[in-house]
């Protein structure tokens, strides 16, 4: 590339969408970086649906139609790739795992893990998340009056066994410390490259690269453990040799290992955070609204034993519809990102090949157009047919929708059914909400933390 051409590289080009210019963005650089949050529902109310911001090169987009939405993720996912800086960050950290892998390695793996999600296979391991559930609450929540807890860290340790446990069939009870610590480590690196203007070389002895490159370490060591011991495990007679959890289908699948450990740290990293995060803020909604925590409650006291994954789809409607609106107004993955192959049109305009569209569910869910009172906790919204569905993305939308959606929503109903059959969830004296803070997924700033008090034991409460 001439030096001309470079600089010309280094131009935004220019498709006639409205946006913050260079001048703008350096204004408020640091204040972006900090709360991009409340960045984003800046711009989109200052210029609409559609924004452009000047990065040079192609044009980058926050996409905010719902329809655009679609053509992106759904119509013509096809064309719109993982390609991003958001992914290759995730990428340094989970190599090219389901979630940052783009295809045709992508859809390999995808089918080769899908059944490790089956309903029958979640079906199965209800009593694992249970168990992960119980075994954290049993040493943290007060039995003898209230207590204060910051319920923040103790869903991240539930949301980490839970993942264990149903996909690895492991007590990741030896390595939770380490692995918990090099996750939110990486996690926490990975979104500041995700965030940086400036491309770090890889071999840099940067202090982010080290410290990087010490939580991969960890990571590696780990997964090799749970590779070496499940291994190691005599097989049943007639089983399937590994086991049919996820861990043992991709032993059998015939990856190498270096793809069997980028798997199982994109599952960890995808699968707890989100999870941890999403039970936070339903917790904290379920403590400012007691009705809505007692209708839950009552609602879950009519099951004849405890709440197994699946039933969230038809058995707890009301339980389902609070999951379903705490995931709206609090929505742990808040951005995610596409780059096209080829020119499409969005919002009536011609974009060119290479294209950044960033999408987030953060916005989208709050369009007064779509939801009305936008802000405000209404559960009942999610028990009218359909309302708002084309605008609600909690687990994205089309070909890369979640592979973990069902076990999430399992792991929160089941998770609530275990706190709140023992304990009702309060505000302490003086609350003020936490300020979300827009991590890998959207955490509550300084922990979440909210008053337990054990409920009088009742005669018929369920084991
Ligand atoms: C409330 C919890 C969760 C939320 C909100 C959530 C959200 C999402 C979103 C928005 C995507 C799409 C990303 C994109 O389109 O770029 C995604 C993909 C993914 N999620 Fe989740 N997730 C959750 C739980 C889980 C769990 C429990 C697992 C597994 C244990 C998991 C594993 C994945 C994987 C592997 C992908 C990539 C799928 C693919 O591209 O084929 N997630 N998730």
């Amino acid at each position: 590339m001439t030096i001309t051409e470079r600089l010309q590289a280094m131009q935004p080009t220019e498709i006639g969408v409205p946006g913050p210019t260079s001048t703008d963005m350096a204004r408020v650089f640091r204040s972006v970086r900090r709360d991009p949050l409340t960045f984003l529902g800046q711009v989109q109310r200052r210029y609409g649906d559609l924004v452009s911001f000047p990065v040079p090169g192609s044009p980058a987009l926050l996409v905010n139609d719902p329809d655009d939405v679609r053509q992106v993720l759904q119509t013509g996912a096809r064309h719109w790739g993982k390609s991003t800086v958001q992914y290759a960050a995730l990428g340094r950290v989970t190599g090219p795992g389901l979630l940052a892998s783009a295809e045709p390695n992508w859809i390999e793996h995808r089918r080769l893990a899908a059944p490790a999600f089956h309903h029958e296979r979640l079906t199965a391991v209800s009593g694992r998340v249970r168990s992960a559930a119980d075994d954290a609450m049993r040493t943290t929540l007060p039995t003898d009056g209230p207590g204060v807890v910051d319920v923040a860290s103790l869903m991240h340790r539930i949301g980490l066994d839970a993942v264990g446990r149903a996909l690895f069939s492991a007590d990741l009870g030896g390595h939770a410390d380490d692995l918990l610590h090099a996750s939110s480590q990486a996690a926490e690196i990975v979104v500041r490259l995700g965030r940086s203007i400036l491309p770090t070389a890889e071999w840099a002895p940067t202090r982010t690269n080290l410290r990087l490159r010490s939580a991969r370490r960890r990571l590696d060591t780990v997964t090799a453990q749970l590779m070496a011991e499940r291994r190691a495990r005599p097989s049943a007679p007639g089983a399937v040799p590994h086991g049919d959890d996820l861990l043992g289908l991709l032993l059998d699948s015939g990856l190498t290992d270096r793809e069997v450990r980028d798997e199982l740290v994109t599952m960890v990293i995808a699968g707890h955070e989100t999870v941890a995060a999403s039970l936070t803020w339903t917790l904290m909604l379920l403590a400012e609204d007691r009705d809505a925590q007692e209708r839950v409650r009552d609602e879950l006291a009519t099951l004849p034993g405890p709440v197994s994954l699946l039933d969230h789809r038809d058995r707890i409607p009301w339980t389902r519809a609070v999951i379903d609106e705490a995931l709206r107004l609090f929505p742990p993955a808040w951005v995610v990102s596409r780059r096209s192959d080829r020119d499409d049109v969005l919002g009536g305009v011609e974009v060119p090949a290479g294209t950044l569209a960033i999408i987030s569910p953060w916005l989208v869910h709050r369009r007064p157009d779509v939801w009305s009172d936008p802000e405000e906790f209404r559960p009942e919204r999610f028990l009218e047919t359909g309302a708002g569905r084309t605008a609600y993305l909690p687990f994205g939308q089309g070909p890369r929708l979640c592979i973990g959606r069902e076990l999430a929503l399992g792991e929160m109903a089941v998770v609530l059914d275990r706190l709140l059959a023992t304990h009702h969830v309060g505000l302490p004296a003086g609350w003020r909400r936490p300020d979300p803070e827009a991590q890998v997924a959207v955490h509550p700033r300084g922990g979440m933390h909210l008053e337990l008090t054990p409920l009088p034991v009742s005669g018929g409460r369920r084991a």
